[in-house]
């Protein structure tokens, strides 16, 4: 049945042969069920020759999933030495494919990796409609997912770490709740932050659930595994942090009307005018709320706060929350602009009007 790595313990012995019990610091719940961890190979769609970075490995269901796919490399990233032996071990039937850095994966830069191998495969430009056979895949521990999730959209929205190499897909797990919000549609309770930044660079999937009883310890909660493939181009034309400062507010009052959220992007003396700028400029009902908001809206709000930013310098770095804060002296930042747009955009029609949305197709 396996081709490609020659007869190794059963995960369960694994766990027994290193000694390894699960740290609850470290938020770890094993796979040991090589039917989930193959199907999470299977729907990563990791195909023979791939290059893959897997995050987390642990005692390594996962990773023999992946090297029984075919991958022809296969780069670990584990941060607690325990799993070094175990994982040593796997290196070592893989027969020089898998390379293991024990490392915090929150720490690394992962588009360094790969950036010396020669043998490295062709990027794909981010236009082509094909996706480089690379992927980076993990069964994360619930800490860090969130964090790391928000580290890799930044990256892709600026088409650099491994996403310098073109639309690498992500294939990572969450806990249920969290995935529910990473694919969540307009108008669901699900609807967050989280929603807009995952949808404008990425289209998230959920491809299937694990229940927390598959976990050894079992977790108290189910599983969601998403794919992320990166857009060709982002559905909102502003720098990734541009859009999250506007998600925050927006989604902190997620209760509220909108234009409760927006006021809170402006200090206090010239809040009404410009949240009512925004609002009328963007054809947005100040009372509807941030889960009713169309991605469309989105970066129509965000375009429009972007170009505000850039007319009243300082706007950008103002924290509505710090009471120190007043555009004059923030004008004098080296950073008062807000960042420039990562990426370039096919121009249309569209072009003369700030405001509009008309050359992005959403899907
Ligand atoms: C939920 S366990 C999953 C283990 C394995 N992938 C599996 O499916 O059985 C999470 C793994 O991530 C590792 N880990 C935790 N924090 C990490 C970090 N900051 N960087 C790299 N690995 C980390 C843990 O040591 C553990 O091996």
């Amino acid at each position: 049945m396996n081709s490609r790595l020659p007869p190794l313990p059963a995960l369960r012995d694994f766990i027994h042969m290193y000694r390894l019990r699960a740290k609850k610091i470290l938020s770890q719940n094993y796979l040991m069920d090589m039917n989930i961890t193959r199907k999470i190979a299977k729907h990563a769609k990791v195909h023979e020759n791939d290059w893959v970075i897997e995050i987390g490995p642990g005692p390594g269901g996962i990773t023999r999933a992946i090297l029984e796919a075919g991958a022809s490399r296969l780069d670990v990233v584990e941060i607690d030495n325990r799993f070094i032996p175990p994982l040593q071990h796997l290196a070592e039937a893989a027969d020089s494919r898998m390379f293991i850095h024990h490392q915090d994966a929150l720490r690394t830069e992962i588009g360094d990796i790969w950036k010396a191998e020669t043998q490295r495969p062709k990027s794909v430009d981010w236009n082509d409609s094909s996706l480089p056979p690379m992927h980076v895949i993990g069964n994360l521990p619930f800490n860090i997912a969130s964090p790391l999730i928000i580290k890799y959209l930044r990256d892709m929205s600026y088409q650099r770490g491994v996403w310098q190499y073109g639309r690498v897909p992500l294939t990572l797990t969450f806990q249920l709740e969290v995935a529910k919000r990473l694919c969540s549609p307009i108008a669901c309770d699900t609807r967050s932050r989280i929603s807009i930044m995952a949808q404008y660079v990425t289209e998230p999937k959920m491809v299937f659930q694990i229940s927390g009883s598959c976990f050894v310890p079992r977790p108290q909660v189910d599983v969601g595994v998403v794919r992320f493939v990166p857009r060709k181009t982002p559905l909102v034309k502003t720098s990734f942090e541009v859009l999250e400062k506007l998600c925050r507010q927006v989604f902190h009052y997620r209760q509220k009307y909108v234009e409760k959220g927006l006021k809170t992007l402006y200090p206090p003396e010239m809040e009404d005018e410009m949240a009512d700028e925004l609002l009328k400029k963007c054809r947005v009902d100040p009372t509807t709320t941030s889960i009713r908001l169309g991605m469309e809206q989105f970066a129509d709000l965000a375009e429009g706060y972007n170009e505000q930013c850039i007319r009243h310098p300082g706007l950008f770095l103002y924290d509505y929350t710090n009471k120190h804060h007043n555009l004059e002296s923030l004008s004098k930042e080296p950073n008062a602009l807000p960042p420039p747009v990562p990426v370039s955009y096919t121009p249309s029609e569209s072009e003369d009007s700030k405001w509009s949305l008309r050359n992005f197709k959403i899907t």
